[in-house]
């Protein structure tokens, strides 16, 4: 016998019991994690590895989990090593010809393989993806608002190669996809990880999207968290980003997020990456901890 009392016992049965419904509904289910980007660069390296174990649990569940992970600051790092400074418009990096290799080099070569290799720990089964195998694009030109812009080699996709990434998933891998893609002269660009997430749910057509970042969610006040909008519809976003409440980094995951729903993607959750498994108890428990975009 344990040396657990009653109460214990029947306290940690009921956590797992509370899952059971979840498990049920979403075996066989796609899901897209984007992995990132700020709380990956967290000094405490258990953040990192307790997202790996939440998407080894997701796939351990047959749950069908794919990750578009992020890197920026690593390529912000990069650059500084090479003497040149990022400079971002609507949180987008100006890419020219010499980053866009520093781009590639750092998120194929080696942010791709440090997620791999967190997943692995987990001991899930990660096949890492160069973006530019699977994402194709063509020269980002207009903002999300709709005005001309020209970042230099910044893309955005125009498709995703499924198939591909659905033969990683039937052979029971979880694909790792860093956010490179191609135009149709075969130049690499860079691509926003939120933008490239939001195209890959939707060319999956995925159950959820989960972005996770290092903030608790979408809030009315970015630096009040009591402020923190648990479900937001589609219909009031833009009443949102007319009132500036969604800026910098949060436009790109709310445009891909936008996007995704409208490609039948059914939900869309923001949450923090710092939490201790807050993956796992965004999907899995009644009641999620960051926010929530629903279709209406
Ligand atoms: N309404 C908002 N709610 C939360 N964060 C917001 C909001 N508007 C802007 N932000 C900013 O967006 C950032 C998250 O985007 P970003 O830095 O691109 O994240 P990541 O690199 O983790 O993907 C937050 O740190 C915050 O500064
Ligand atoms: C065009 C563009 O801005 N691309 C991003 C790609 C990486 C990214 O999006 O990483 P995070 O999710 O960590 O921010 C960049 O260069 O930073």
């Amino acid at each position: 016998m344990s040396d657990m009392n009653v109460e214990e016992i029947t306290a940690k049965a009921k956590v797992l019991l509370e899952a059971l419904p979840y498990i049920q509904n979403f075996r066989g289910a796609t899901f897209v994690v984007k992995y990132g980007g700020s709380f990956m660069d967290d000094p405490d390296p258990t953040v990192r590895s307790r997202v790996a174990y939440d998407i080894a649990f997701f796939a351990a569940c047959g749950i069908n989990t794919v990750v578009v992970h992020g890197g920026g600051k690593a390529i912000t790092r990069a650059m500084e090593e090479s003497g040149l400074q990022a400079k971002f418009i609507n949180g987008m990096r100006v890419t020219d010809a010499e980053t866009v290799n520093i781009v590639r080099r750092t998120l194929n070569g080696v942010v791709n393989s440090d997620v791999c290799t967190a997943i692995t720990e987990a001991r899930g089964k990660p096949k890492g993806i160069a973006g530019d195998e699977v994402l194709l694009c063509r020269k980002l030109d207009r903002d999300d608002e709709g005005n001309p812009i020209d970042l230099g080699f910044v893309g955005e996709v125009t498709e995703v190669k499924a198939k591909l990434i659905k033969k990683v998933i039937a052979d029971g891998l979880i694909p790792v996809i860093s956010p490179v893609a191609l135009d149709h002269d075969g130049q690499p660009h860079n691509v926003n990880a939120d933008m490239a997430a939001g195209r890959v749910a939707s060319a999956l057509r995925a159950r959820r999207l989960v972005y996770m970042s290092d903030v608790p969610g979408l809030m009315r006040d970015p630096s009040a968290p009591e402020t923190l909008i648990s479900t937001l519809k589609i219909s009031e976003i833009d009443a949102l980003r007319e009132a500036g409440i969604i800026s910098k980094g949060m436009r790109p995951k709310v445009g891909g997020a936008m996007r995704a729903l409208q490609d039948g993607v059914h939900r869309v959750h923001f949450i923090d990456g710092r939490l201790p498994h807050s993956l796992l108890l965004e999907i899995f428990t009644d009641k999620g901890i960051g926010t929530e975009i629903v279709h209406g």
